[in-house]
């Protein structure tokens, strides 16, 4: 898995209690999982299907950097599974594990499922530039 990409905990990403708000961090896997979706396939036509598991395994506060890793578990037709770990740049515990994100691509005019031409082994062999 490589972490890709981070983030600063500003005061308008907490909660009440003080913490990363969960929602905040949902918007930020899909957002991350969307960027490193579409690079993988070299498609901007993609839409969220599935979020298979969210697991929220330690807080983030204020002033913390998160950093995200992703990973293709599969690649199928017209969709791509990917799994994210958000983890404390510092301390590397994770925060949050969100595991099958499914993209499908679509024709942006139809908006219907459309092959997206890659294999898990091709993105698996190509995924230098991830
Ligand atoms: C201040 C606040 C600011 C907020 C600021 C927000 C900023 C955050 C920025 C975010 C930026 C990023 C953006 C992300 C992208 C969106 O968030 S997109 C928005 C949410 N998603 C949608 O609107 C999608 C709505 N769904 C659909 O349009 C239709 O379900 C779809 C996607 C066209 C698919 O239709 P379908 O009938 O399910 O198609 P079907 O052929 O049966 O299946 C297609 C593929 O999906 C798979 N599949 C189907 N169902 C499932 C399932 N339940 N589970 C797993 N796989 C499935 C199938 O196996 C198939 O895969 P392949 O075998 O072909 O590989």
């Amino acid at each position: 898995m490589r972490f890709l990409s981070r983030r600063l905990v500003m005061p308008n990403d907490l909660n009440f209690a003080g913490s990363l708000f969960g929602g905040r961090i949902l918007e930020w896997i899909d957002e991350e999982a969307y960027i490193f979706a579409s690079c993988q396939l070299g498609a901007k036509s993609l839409v969220t299907k599935h979020i298979g598991a969210i697991t929220f395994e330690t807080s983030a506060f204020q002033g913390d950097v998160v950093e995200f890793g992703l990973q293709v578990k599969s690649a199928g037709r017209t969709s791509l599974n990917i799994t994210c770990v958000v983890r404390n740049k510092h301390t590397k515990q994770n925060i949050c594990t969100a595991d099958d994100i499914v993209f499908v691509h679509i024709d942006p005019e139809t908006r219907q499922p459309t092959p997206h031409g890659k294999t898990k082994a091709e993105l698996d062999e190509f995924n230098f530039e991830g």
